[in-house]
């Protein structure tokens, strides 16, 4: 059941949807969501001061309602910038996952090595560099690069958001990242460009020159021009997006990840059905052992190393 936040939303505000739809889709045994948010409650853990938007509320309890739902076993939840550096909503998710969640923070160079202690000891692995400016301000890059230095000796990976057209410019600073860079949402392609036109290039190359860099294939609902939504029973969602999410499958099935991205913040046109969005797995990775890899093998080697084989590093 939604309920009302003691704050009060941006303008405007899309509610996640809710009574997502059962995936036709049938998702390996042991799927991970790797990119999902907790917001709040608002009135348990109060939105930042210096956020950008407010959100509705979005609880732990119904993002694990929303994993069971669709099939999922496990979560990755990442520090959604309205919570800016205030990690306790996030932490909470973790801590009451039982074992089935890890996290992803924002931390500010004053984080002492307790705090840091403390967030790995409830299940977070990595930290969120955002340089997409309508949801933070600036830092800079000498901040995050010490911040950098002190989260890989934790064995922790950091987790870029940028637009496509930004990558140019931020291409020595995350080469100079000493841990494995996961982009979220493949960098924000813009999808009505060609697939095989310069910017896309780029994002490739920046993959293959980088074997430390991963991508997340996420965020359909968000890079899509043309549609169509994934609401009423439509299985095939969000085709323009469909071929750049595969090609950084196909080409390289070892460093993706996929993620929900529930509640999906800032979305402006609707919300889509979190079950159709599963249904467009099999459309970007076509194969068992493709679809083996995002939801299960990558995942698992990068947040719980050490129920696999092999970690990631
Ligand atoms: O594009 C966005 O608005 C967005 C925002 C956030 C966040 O506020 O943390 O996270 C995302 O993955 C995407």
């Amino acid at each position: 059941m939604k309920q009302e936040s003691i704050f009060t939303k941006s303008p405007g505000w899309l509610d996640w949807y809710t009574g997502p739809s059962k995936p036709a889709f049938t998702l390996p045994a042991g799927a991970v969501d790797a990119h999902c948010h907790v917001f709040g409650p608002g009135a348990e853990f109060p939105y930042a001061a210096e956020r950008k938007y407010t959100p509705c509320d979005a609880s732990k309890a119904q993002l694990f309602a929303l994993r069971e739902q669709l099939g999922f076993s496990r979560n990755v939840i990442v520090q959604a910038t309205c919570h800016g550096a205030d990690n306790r909503a996030m932490v909470d998710a973790c801590q009451s996952s039982g074992g089935k969640a890890r996290g992803v923070a924002t931390v500010r160079r004053t984080v002492s090595d307790e705090e840091l202690q403390a967030l790995h000891d409830a299940g977070v692995r990595g930290v969120r560099f955002n340089f997409v400016k309508r949801l933070v301000d600036f830092t800079p890059r000498e901040e995050l690069l010490e911040i950098a230095g002190r989260v890989a000796k934790l064995g922790w990976h950091i987790v870029v958001y940028f637009e496509s057209q930004d990558l140019p410019e931020l291409w020595d600073f995350f080469s100079a990242l000493p841990t494995i860079v996961v982009v979220d949402h493949m960098g924000r392609p813009d999808v009505s460009k060609d697939i095989d036109g310069p910017e896309f290039a780029l994002f490739l190359k920046f993959m293959r020159e980088h074997p430390n860099v991963w991508s997340k294939v996420s965020c359909p609902e968000r890079l899509s021009v043309s549609g169509p939504k994934a609401l009423d029973g439509e299985r095939m969602a969000y085709r323009d997006v469909i071929p750049f999410a595969r090609r950084v499958v196909e080409s390289f099935p070892d460093r993706v990840l996929w993620g929900t991205d529930w509640p999906h913040p800032n979305l402006k046109d609707h919300m889509p059905d979190d079950g159709l969005l599963v249904d467009l797995i099999p459309h970007i990775a076509p194969t068992a052992e493709l679809q083996h890899k995002l939801l299960v093998d990558n995942p698992m080697r990068l947040y719980w190393p050490e129920e696999t084989s092999n970690g990631a590093r």
